[in-house]
């Protein structure tokens, strides 16, 4: 037999023996196997672990104890060569039946072809029991870390994570922790975050003491929060050799802390923008702390006044509401309104108090904060309101004027006295009631309509409403609406102020009628003429019409004013502007421009050529007399005529150019009409020129006195003469009076020409007169604008003086028709000239619409017979029997007669024949120059001398 026991004994018994006592003292379970599968030895450990008898188990073999080893199995295994061995976890059954958790470490044994196995049971309940508790408590561990809201980790020193949370797992986006392990923080977040991370651990691991920081890091959902973060140095034996950290996010702490930053923040602002005093007192009014930046509002000092009462600061009144403020704040809450008088270092001033308790800590007698306002001002402001109020409500209750206010439902809220008078409203019966209600009708509803616009433009709006009052009384009202804006700048309610205008209308119209109308015949004057020519103008220029303007005058209306009297005058033109009228359609415009010229203007003329039928019947209008205080009088007009746009687009120009053409129809014979041409213009212009000429053309010496003897028929011999004007004119040659002097007259010239030719002629008389036996007239002409102006009388008296002419040399021809004066000036003058002396002669005899009674009514001494009498008195009847006539007038009022004219031998003879003494004309002298009348004074114009025919002028 082998020596299984490795000892040196002889006796292999022995061996056994002192093999199995040695191995009896083995902590672990010895079993020795046998080939044919039973124990052949087994320790005293193997007995107790077990609890069998070692002879009991010595007939059992591993099956026997082990679950897991069949009989099959254990043969194998003690079939295996020599030295096989085996280490097995396994367990082993007792003899109570609990399994015993075992690790069985074996080796096989041939020994004298006997196959043996030795295995040795170390019992690992105690060890799997720890183990288990290790196990158990790891899980513990990673329970606790996966749950705990932080996030958790472990690096080593290269910032490699050795193990994470659940929690870190999450936002590092993986699925579990293990994916963690050994990688670094770059992988799973932002590499400027990581960066973050990695420089704290060398941060950590340098210092080798724990470390606070805040970081950001990213969430699940890709955010950015923060977090705080704990780490420490991993300590290993002694040695840095990581970190280990946790972190939580505080994002939501942040945002808390931020917010009560800018709460406090804010509050701050507030108390320090506060003008009001803010108090924390107790129940006791003990003052707890002050706040305010205008310390000088308070009663005393804050620092006085901390730790002391209300009571010992205020006046008892104070104190008492305050107390009122305290009771109301600890039943509801809050106290409002009540106002207490403190005294300040600035005076006495009146504080609003307002109160609210405030809960300090459950349990706690509660605190009050007390907000002080100093409302001394606002106290005078309302008390200067109140009175106000009361001055303005005396002004509008008091106010001549209409003023109201009304809601935005056009509900009347207010109206004074004077608009309740005039509706015959009582103060609360308006109230409530819309425009329509109070004013009614088409007022009512115009008003309504204006408050809408007022309402939707936020404008005020001004005009003019026509209404009936109470009484029925027709009122026109200048009304003046006005959006009344609230607080939240929208339109609150509608003021409405309204003046009543109605005696102001009244008068408008009537100034508005005496500014555009002719009050004699109520036609439109001459300004609302013009004002309408522009505006057909307008009409015409847009429309592209042609649009006539006419100009109507009356011939020779003057001598009916003046034969009849201003009154039948203005009849016959009230009766002409009516004829005019109904001459022309409804919508030409008829006006008086003034004296007798009317203008007419017609729009939308199809051609200038239709004016002709208007101008036909505006003459055929005059046909027929007008009967006027029982006369029958007749009168024709001239009419101008101007076409826009052919002969001007000019308003002025037009109205100019019609009245070219009227004064053209009067030169060619009256009673017709004339359209403009540019002849007309031109004419205008030499006109314009020649009065410009003669401005200047006494100063030049142009003008010079021609004189015109007069003859007595019987001898020839020169008893007068007449100054006829005569003018040279350094371009046009000799003007001839007939054209100069109604330019004259036209424009005034006539009066300085007039005081030229009465000086001259008087000097003439004086020079004349000097050798002279009986007396020599020098006549000179006296127009009638020369009449019109005053002062004539003195100017003759003043020339008379100055040339030393005596009166009765100097003779004034004056025409018929100034006898029709009725306003006695002409009679006037003509008496006091008369009464100087002068002699007065009636030009043009025979001409006019002379009225005989005048004749003896004026102080007249010579009738001139006009020539065209005397032209044709040796051819016609009854031209004969004129002059006949004429000269027995004469006789019978103790007149001298001249006949003018006088150009032959037969027409002498005949004027002589019927007793005419006195004559002019060619047949004795033309007018000649001073000298030569002078030469010739003292000759004879012989008769026998005279030619028989015309003599040619
Ligand atoms: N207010 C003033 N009027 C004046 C003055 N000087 C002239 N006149 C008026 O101008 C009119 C024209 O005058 P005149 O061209 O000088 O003609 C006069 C005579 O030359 C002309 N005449 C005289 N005899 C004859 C004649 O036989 N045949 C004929 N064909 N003509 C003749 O008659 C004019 C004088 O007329 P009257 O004045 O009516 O006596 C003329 O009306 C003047 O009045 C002035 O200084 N102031």
């Amino acid at each position: 037999m082998q020596n299984i026991t490795g000892m040196r004994v002889d006796d292999a018994s022995l061996a056994w023996v002192l093999l199995g006592k040695g191995l009896d003292l083995y902590q672990d379970s010895v079993f020795i196997t046998g080939g044919d599968g039973r124990f052949i030895y087994v320790n005293d450990a193997a007995t107790r672990a077990l609890g069998y008898g070692r002879e009991a188990l010595l007939t059992m073999g591993p099956p026997d104890i082990d679950p897991s080893v069949s009989l099959q199995r254990c043969l194998e295994i003690l079939q295996s060569p020599q030295g096989h061995t085996f280490l097995v976890d396994t367990v082993h059954r007792t003899q109570g039946g609990d399994l015993i958790p075992v690790q069985v470490h074996g080796v096989t044994l041939q020994m004298d072809g006997q196959s043996f196995a030795v295995a040795i049971a170390r019992d690992m309940s105690e060890s799997k029991r720890m183990q288990e508790t290790l196990l158990q408590r790891q899980q513990y561990w990673r329970t606790l870390l996966d749950e705990f809201p932080f996030f958790v980790w472990l690096k080593d020193e290269q910032s490699r994570l050795l193990a994470a949370n659940t929690a870190y797992a999450r936002v590092a986006r993986v699925s579990s922790t293990a994916e963690l392990e050994g990688r670094t923080e770059f992988e799973f977040f932002p590499h400027d975050l990581a960066e973050t991370y990695v420089a704290d651990d060398k941060a950590v691991m340098a210092a080798g003491v724990a470390h606070y920081v805040e970081e950001l890091y990213v969430d699940e959902h890709d955010q950015r929060r923060w977090m705080e973060v704990w780490k420490s140095p991993l300590h290993e034996q002694g040695k840095v050799v990581g970190t280990v950290g946790y972190s939580r996010d505080i994002t939501d702490r942040k945002h808390t802390e931020s917010e009560l930053q800018k709460a406090l923040a804010f509050t701050q602002g507030v108390i320090d923008a506060f003008p009001d005093l803010l108090f924390e007192t107790d129940r006791d009014g003990r003052y707890l702390n002050i706040w305010t930046h205008n310390p000088e509002l308070l009663a005393a000092s804050r620092e006085s006044l901390l730790g002391r009462t209300l009571k010992e600061v205020l006046s008892p009144e104070s104190v008492e509401i305050a107390e009122i403020a305290y009771v109301e704040a600890e039943r509801s809450g809050v106290s409002l309104g009540h106002v207490i008088s403190v005294m300040t270092p600035v005076g006495l001033r009146q504080f609003e108090l307002s109160m609210s308790q405030m809960r300090v800590a459950d349990g706690a007698r509660p605190h009050f904060i007390a907000v002080s306002r100093d409302v001394t001002r606002r106290l005078e402001l309302q008390q200067e309101l109140t009175s106000r109020e009361r001055e303005y409500r005396t002004l509008v209750e008091n106010s001549p004027d209409v003023i109201a206010r009304f809601d935005l439902q056009f509900g009347c809220r207010y109206a004074n006295p004077v608009l309740l008078q005039a509706l015959g409203r009582s103060s609360t019966g308006a109230v409530g009631c819309s425009p329509l209600a109070l004013w009614g009708g088409e007022a009512g509803a115009a008003l309504e309509q204006r408050f809408a616009e007022v309402v939707d433009r936020r404008e005020s709006v001004e005009f003019e409403l026509h209404w009936s009052d109470a009484l029925e009384r027709s009122v026109c009202s200048l009304v003046s609406l006005t959006p009344e804006v609230g607080g939240d700048a929208s339109v609150s309610s509608i003021l409405m102020v309204a003046r009543d205008i109605s005696e102001l209308k009244a008068y408008q119209d009537k100034i508005h009628q005496m500014a555009f109308y002719d009050p004699l015949t109520g036609m439109p004057n001459r300004v609302l003429f013009n004002d309408r020519l522009a505006q057909m103008l307008k009409d015409a220029a847009y429309h592209r019409h042609q649009a006539g303007v006419m100009v109507v005058d009356l011939d020779r209306f003057k001598q009916i004013n003046d034969t009849m009297g201003h009154a039948t005058g203005d009849a016959l033109l009230k009766e002409v502007a009516v004829r005019l009228r109904n001459s022309v359609r409804s919508y030409d415009t008829v006006a008086r421009l003034g004296g007798d010229e009317f203008g007419i203007l017609l729009p939308q003329i199809r051609a200038g050529a239709h004016l002709t039928r208007v101008a036909g019947k505006v003459l055929a209008a005059f046909k027929q007399s007008f009967w006027l205080e029982g006369r029958e009088i007749f009168i024709s007009c001239s009419v101008g005529i101007a076409v826009y746009p052919t002969d001007s687009m000019v308003s002025e120009e037009l109205l100019k150019y019609a009245d070219s053409a009227m004064y053209s129809a009067k030169r060619s014979g009256r009673n017709d009409f004339r359209f403009y041409s540019k002849d007309l213009t031109v004419r205008a212009q030499e006109r314009l020129t020649l009065e410009s000429d003669l401005r200047h053309a006494l100063e030049r010496g142009e003008l010079a006195l021609h004189y015109q003897p007069k003859v007595l028929l019987g001898s020839g011999a020169m008893v007068g003469c007449e100054a006829l004007l005569r003018w040279a004119h350094p371009r046009l040659g000799m003007v001839p009076p007939d054209q100069f002097i109604p330019v004259a007259e036209d424009s005034g010239l006539i009066n300085e020409l007039g005081a030229w030719v009465l000086r001259e002629s008087c000097l003439t008389a004086v020079v004349w007169n000097a050798a002279a036996a009986l007396p020599r007239k020098v006549a000179v002409n006296l127009s009638v604008r020369q009449i019109q102006v005053p002062g004539l009388v003195a100017q003759v008296q003043g020339i008379l003086a100055e040339t030393h002419c005596q009166p009765q040399w100097l003779e004034f021809e004056i025409t018929e028709s100034l006898l029709l004066d009725e306003d006695g000036l002409v009679v006037n003058a003509l008496q006091a000239l008369r009464d100087m002396g002068v002699t007065i002669a009636i030009d043009d005899f025979g001409t006019g619409y002379s009225a005989l009674s005048y004749l003896a009514r004026f102080p007249i001494d010579t009738l001139k017979i006009d020539r065209s009498f005397i032209h044709s008195a040796t051819t016609d009847h009854f031209r004969a029997e004129l002059v006949r006539a004429i000269l027995s007038i004469a006789r019978c009022l103790n007149q001298q007669v001249v006949a003018e004219g006088v150009e032959t031998r037969v027409q002498a003879d005949f004027l002589a024949a019927e007793g005419c003494q006195l004559a002019q004309g060619y047949l004795f002298s033309k007018a000649v120059p001073r000298e030569q009348l002078l030469a010739m004074s003292d000759a004879c114009l012989a008769l026998g001398d005279m030619p028989s025919e015309p003599i040619a002028t």
